[in-house]
């Protein structure tokens, strides 16, 4: 016997060979995820330390099962009583071994998984494995070693990247690194065989990497300094990425073993933190949403999706155009159908620059010969999925419904990228209203990974899961939702700005607004954003529900709308033709149009002023608390309220839309999360508070669902479901 195998076997197993296992792999994935790794764990101990015994076996390879040599430790089993073998000193005995052990890398070597490839002395990759430590994306720093080996194998500046990044590289990056020694495209564990066996009997001295002096490189402090301040900045908040920088630093600073002694020190800050929680209840939250459930009871494991080769897109605004490239970057046929020649032109070249530009970033061709441009709706005639994202104007989405299903082959799935519109009512519009869906996609669409998957009462699961599907190999974070004003996203984002337009109008300004939400950990804050976005968006929606119409017309007082209270402040700003970036001005100013540098306006401070004073209003003092309570509390609420209608399925649903695509604070988890983190009696407590003072906000009173489930004791989030249940069997 030469050289020994040992198998890691994952526990992120792929759903699709899970059927495939045989007897004794069944048993052991019958026992709970805990004591598998546990198990994992402790098969490694042993089958190494036979190996090393044994005198017939020169070096050992370790190599993973199915493909994947090990996706990192199992976040699940996390805490305080963990059972098994530790890491830590499994990963020192490997290195500590006096014959060659040799990692063979298949699929991912991930967190832990590349952490024990580094405790390896030696790493061979199949050119398609993906390596990383992407501890920090799950609010953890990579605590078995792996910030103190990799520095001292990579040097400093790499290893800060990828450990305060978590970025995954490929095997040709990670050899480039000095991550891996050897990539291979054939079989892997043949490899790492072979080569296991033409290093027996050599030294191993310099082998250890955690014997490795790390490299020192120039200027250290101001290196160190000038990463903590970049990760600061991009973190908003967040604790891990600061950690990780402390933990290099340590590895750049400190022998090993003390190293390693920070490393814990800073993981078991991390560790009781609420952020790693937040964290890895999204990275789940993430996966949960993908075995979606429609009313019915159909769900993702019962509806079988149709293919989707070819696609169009209808109208070519900014919307049209980030769709039709996320469309052809994920290697679709796409028919782009524009009836204006101007429009269609320049969306023409803006595709095709956009194309360029990542195409050049990848290194790849762009691919630009899968797109054909038509004014002819004719031309969608053999597609197999329609996405309809022309102005947002019902009359005008209801006659490119009439259209498309006079053109479109049988069974065509028909989308509609309408982001408040009624979609039921498009539906009716066509004969076979069971084909069509919501495709709420956000700009840019080729860029932001959220994606609303609408049904109405009609829709099939087929063509729910068509789009889900769709979504899912466009890579975005695909939710499938209910029907409603706004859906979701929109539907929550109401509440939460009334609230900011009532602070403006009892004293804030949109920086202190936005100041406490940037300081909350928002990527910006609501009237930044808005700014962003354009005005001019919101406006309309509120003129089509009858609330923008100036104060003369209804003859009721301005502030004063359907019996509640309103601001039309918005409304005012953009009277003055203020839509934001677009126009140079908005709730900030900007140097020119388009410029993206908000700057603080004296007109917009003077404008509020002259509004409170002609509304009889006294400005008072503001603080970030409670503009936060007030904006987040009431967007909250209006998430319950989104549970008991039955609109979303369950809160990580509001959560992962939140997150993907509303810049909430990933470290924050979500809305709902976050509203389980601070307590529901409590929020329950703020929003009763404000809705006393306030009783003309409906979307401060406090809903049902709420109070029954802090009446049931608060429960955690992930038992929400149940009282959702129960609650709609009673209705
Ligand atoms: C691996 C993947 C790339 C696979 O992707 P794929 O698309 O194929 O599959 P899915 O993503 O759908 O996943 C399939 C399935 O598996 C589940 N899953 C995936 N990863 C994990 C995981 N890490 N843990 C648990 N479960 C996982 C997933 O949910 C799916 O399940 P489902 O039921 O939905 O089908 C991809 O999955 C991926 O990227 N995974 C994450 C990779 C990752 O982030 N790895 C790092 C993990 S963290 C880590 O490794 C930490 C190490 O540094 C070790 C640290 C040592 C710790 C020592 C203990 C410290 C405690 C000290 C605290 C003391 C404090 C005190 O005193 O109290």
């Amino acid at each position: 016997m030469g050289a020994v195998m040992v198998r890691v076997e994952s526990h992120q197993r792929p759903v699709e060979t899970r059927k495939r296992y045989n007897e004794e792999d069944r048993e052991s994935h019958e026992r709970p995820q805990e004591e598998r790794s546990a198990a994992v764990r402790q098969g490694i101990v042993d089958k190494v330390e036979t190996a090393l015994s044994d005198p017939k076996v020169k070096s050992v390879v370790i190599c993973g099962q199915n493909g994947i040599f090990c996706g990192g430790a199992d976040i699940k089993e996390f805490g305080p009583k963990m059972s098994g073998p530790p890491l830590i000193p499994m990963i020192h005995a490997i290195e500590a071994a006096n014959k060659p052990v040799v990692a063979a890398i298949e699929g991912s070597a991930l967190g832990g998984g590349l952490e024990l490839a580094l405790g390896c002395h030696y790493r061979i990759a199949h050119s398609k494995a993906r390596l990383g430590l992407p501890e920090v994306t799950l609010g953890l720093l990579p605590a078995a070693g792996g910030s103190q080996r990799l520095p001292r194998l990579i040097g400093v500046p790499a290893a800060l990247d990828l450990i305060t990044t978590g970025r995954h590289v490929t095997a040709a990056e990670a050899l480039q690194l000095g991550i891996v020694d050897q990539v291979t495209d054939n079989n892997t564990v043949d490899a790492a065989v072979k080569f296991a066996l033409s290093v027996a009997g050599q030294s191993l001295d310099a082998r250890r990497i955690s014997t490795y002096p790390c490299p020192q490189p120039s200027h250290l402090d101001a290196l160190f300094e000038e990463v903590m301040q970049k990760v600061r900045q991009s973190a908003r908040g967040a604790m891990a990425p600061v950690a990780c920088v402390q933990a290099v630093r340590a590895a750049a600073t400190l022998p090993y073993t003390q190293g390693l002694e920070r490393e814990k020190e800073l993981m078991a800050t991390l560790f009781t933190s609420g952020q790693a929680r937040a964290l890895q209840y999204i990275f789940f939250a993430q996966r949960a949403v993908g075995r979606w459930r429609m009313p019915s009871g159909a769900g993702w494991d019962t509806s079988k999706h149709r293919p989707v080769n070819k696609a169009a897109v209808i109208g070519l605004g900014t919307m049209g155009q980030g769709i039709t490239v996320a469309l052809a970057q994920t290697g679709l046929s796409v028919v782009a159908i524009e009836t204006q020649e101007k429009q269609l032109m320049k969306a023409k070249q803006a595709v095709s620059s956009t194309l360029e530009r990542g195409a050049k970033r990848r290194g790849v061709a762009p691919p630009l010969d899968r797109i054909s441009y038509s004014q002819n709706i004719q031309a969608v005639a053999d597609v197999d999925l329609v996405i309809e994202a022309v102005f947002e104007d019902m009359g005008l989405k209801m006659e490119v419904f009439q259209q498309l299903s006079a053109v479109c082959k049988p069974g065509t799935v028909l989308c509609t990228n309408t982001s408040a519109l009624d979609m039921d009512q498009l539906a009716s519009e066509t004969p076979n209203p069971e084909l069509v869906v919501g495709m709420h996609f956000f700009s840019p669409a080729h860029v932001m990974k959220l994606l609303e998957v609408v049904y109405g009462p009609r829709s099939s699961p087929q063509a729910v899961a068509t789009a889900m599907q769709l979504g899912k190999k466009m890579g975005k974070a695909s939710v499938v939702v209910g029907n409603c004003r706004g859906f979701v996203g929109n539907r929550m984002l109401m509440p939460y700005s009334e609230q900011a337009f009532f602070l403006l109008e009892e004293g804030a300004t949109p920086e202190l607004v936005d100041r406490a939400l940037e300081e909350f950990g928002f990527s910006m804050g609501l009237f930044r954003m808005s700014d962003l976005a354009g005005l001019d968006v919101g406006w309309r929606v509120r003129k089509s529900a009858g609330l923008a119409e100036p104060r003369e017309a209804s003859g009721q007082s301005a502030r004063i709308r359907k019996g509640y209270r309103y601001s039309p402040i918005a409304d005012l700003i953009c009277e003055q033709g203020r839509f934001g970036q677009k126009t140079g001005s908005g709730w900030y100013q900007y140097d020119k149009p388009g410029s993206r540098v908000a700057r603080s306006d004296p007109w917009l401070h003077s404008f509020l002023e002259q509004y409170r004073a002609r509304h009889g209003l006294v400005a008072r003092s503001i603080d970030h608390q409670e503009v936060l309570e007030r904006c987040l509390y009431a967007m909250i609420n209006e998430g319950f309220r989104i549970l008991e209608d039955g609109i979303a399925a369950g809160p990580e649903d509001i959560d992962v839309i939140y997150v993907f695509g509303y810049g909430w604070p990933r470290h924050r988890g979500g809305p709902m999360f976050y509203a389980s983190m601070v307590g529901l009696a409590k929020v329950l407590e703020r929003l009763e508070h404000y809705h006393q003072a306030h009783p003309d906000v409906p979307y401060l009173q406090p809903c049902s669902l709420l109070k029954r489930l802090v009446a049931s004791g608060s429960p955690p989030v992930h038992r929400w479901r149940e009282v959702i249940k129960k609650l709609h069997s009673q209705l």
